[in-house]
């Protein structure tokens, strides 16, 4: 359950009272003190009307009204238009907050993020980085999380893995969401723990991806109600929520597995000194050895490495399914891109890092393909924990979701919001429209400490893609034609797009020439 805490009955616990019988007396103080606290809180910000929202019965509250799995964005945009850029919802006595717009979002989650950094209490202990509560196991593992923020050496691990899927692409193109599959998982095992994923039923990818998709069912907008009704794992499961709600329970197992075995292995790389550089060895380094840190240090380093995998593949193969579905529905984008690199490129190379400085179309296609479907419509909860006020309403202790959604398609910040329109982020900067890489990372303390590793993998995996290939006649797996106005995702945690066909054909002989130079090396990934 969400608490306030009183500063009073912290600092009770601290002191001590003197006199016969100083328990009782600290047990009728602090029952008196916290009533009059709580009573205080409600006092001064009791006669603010909450933000509108659905309806809301005894008990219940407006359980009827919450949306189901992957239709939430869907839900919260219409609540926009209906009630505006903060919405109210109540259920089993718990409150939630939906922020609709990036005003709204930008007030509360950065500039309050002193009291909007948390995450909505569970049931069960918290079981990533994501869910932790704003304590000091997360701002342990943030620090070593941030020291990865603008490490270069990933870069080649990141070059290769995205060479060789371009080889795969040539070999089989419609299988194109396998090889982005094992392009990101492999990129973020590399990165992480210096582990060569070697085929395609790699035993720690099964792991991960085993975990990830249980990671985003539990943690959906959508799934997290289940978490406050304790009895629904006892019942059968055509109880709407009971199997979910058991799914909760199982999901520490597979978490502890993905800290552990993973992290096992490089631990005996590393006793056999035959590691290569990766983030637990650059960590181990920046504390001048894994000797050197304490027990607390290492079991953030566990946590913090398996953050890779967790938050880091399943949006990078989003976002690139997204990135080749845009391709295939505005031709003259991908046509515009195509001439910019042959300039500045050639065909004598793949392009590389190096060439990023020179290709700001390219830099603008990274900031539309994370706005044009934003890979986390909701971002991850997060939690205030006392009363506040805003815009004159009370904001009671409640679970609130920044709806990345509804800010990506804000017709007010974004002209024709469903068209891939890279221009939008060129020209004088004035005219430009809101980057959305300033917010699709998320917001105040919580934001995507993976952040600038993942526009380095954005960044490498649509260059190379564009230099080599053709995206075209994108249509749904029935073979209807899909266009602008019929794109479909899955919503839920993360958004993908509805499963689709496309035609992917490589550009010239010479760009397969290219790939196969670059990649011949690299046979033992193959
Ligand atoms: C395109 C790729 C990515 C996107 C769009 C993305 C976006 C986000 C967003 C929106 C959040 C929630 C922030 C909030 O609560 O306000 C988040 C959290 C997080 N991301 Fe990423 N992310 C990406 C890739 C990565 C990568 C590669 C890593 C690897 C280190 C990573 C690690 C994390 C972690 C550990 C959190 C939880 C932070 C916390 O709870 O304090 N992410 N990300």
């Amino acid at each position: 359950m969400i608490e306030t805490t009183s500063p009073i009955s912290t600092w009770l616990k601290l002191g001590s009272i003197g006199g016969s019988s100083p328990d009782v007396v600290l047990v009728i103080s602090v029952l008196v003190l916290t009533i009059a606290w709580r009573s205080f809180t409600t006092t001064l910000h009791g006669n603010k009307p909450l933000p509108p929202g659905p309806a809301s019965i005894p008990i219940i509250g407006s359980l009827f009204a919450m949306p189901a799995a992957g239709k939430e964005m869907g839900v919260f945009a219409w609540w926009a238009k209906k009630w505006g850029p903060i919405v109210h919802i109540k259920i089993f006595g718990r409150h939630i907050v939906v922020l609709n717009t990036l005003k709204a979002a930008s007030d509360l989650l950065e500039r309050r993020s002193n009291i909007y950094s948390d995450r909505p209490a569970r049931s069960g202990p918290a079981d990533s980085v994501s869910t932790l509560p704003f304590n000091q196991q997360l701002k342990d593992c943030r620090r070593l999380l941030h020291q990865a923020r603008s490490i270069k050496v990933y870069r080649p691990g990141n070059e290769e893995q995205v060479r060789l899927m371009l080889r795969r692409l040539l070999q089989t193109p419609e299988a194109f969401v396998e090889h982005i599959r094992r392009s990101a998982g492999a990129t973020v095992m590399k990165v992480a723990y210096d582990y060569d994923v070697t085929s395609d039923d790699d035993h720690f990818i099964a792991l991960a991806e085993g975990y990830n998709t249980a990671f985003s069912i539990v943690t959906a907008p959508s799934a997290f109600w289940v978490d406050f009704i304790p009895f629904l794992e006892y019942l059968p499961d055509w109880v709407p929520g009971a199997s979910l709600k058991r799914m909760v329970g199982s999901f520490p197992d597979l978490q502890n597995r993905i800290r552990g075995e993973p992290y096992g292995y490089t631990m005996e790389q590393m006793a056999k000194k035959t590691n290569g550089v990766s983030f637990i060895s650059t960590a181990a380094d920046n504390h001048g050895g894994l000797d050197q840190m304490s027990e607390t240090e290492l079991e953030a380093l566990r946590w913090a490495a398996s953050a890779f995998y967790g938050a880091g593949t399943a949006t990078t193969i989003s976002l690139t399914s997204w990135f080749i579905l845009a391709m295939s529905l505005f031709p003259e984008v991908q046509k515009k891109a195509q001439a910019e690199i042959d300039s500045v490129i050639g065909n004598e190379k793949l392009p590389g890092f190096v060439d990023r400085p020179e290709l700001p179309y390219i830099e603008a296609m990274c900031k539309e393909t994370l706005r044009w479907n934003c890979v986390l419509p909701g971002a991850l909860t997060h939690a205030v924990n006392t009363y506040d006020e805003y815009e004159g309403y009370r904001i009671p202790p409640s679970a609130v979701i920044a709806n990345m959604r509804a800010m990506t398609r804000d017709e007010k910040e974004y002209k024709d919001p469903h068209i891939f329109r890279p221009e939008r982020f060129l020209g004088p900067l004035d005219d430009q429209e809101k980057d959305a890489r300033s917010y699709a990372y998320g917001f105040g303390r919580r934001i995507c400490p993976g952040l600038n590793i993942a526009n380095d993998a954005v960044y490498i995996t649509i260059v190379s893609l564009l230099a080599t290939f053709n995206f075209s006649n994108a249509m749904t797996q029935n073979g209807v034609h899909i266009t602008p106005l019929t794109v479909q995702g899955t919503g839920g945690l993360i958004h993908f797009p509805v499963k689709y066909k496309c035609s992917i054909t490589p550009r010239s002989d010479r760009v397969k020439e290219l790939i196969y130079e670059a990649t011949d090396d690299l046979a033992r990934y193959l």
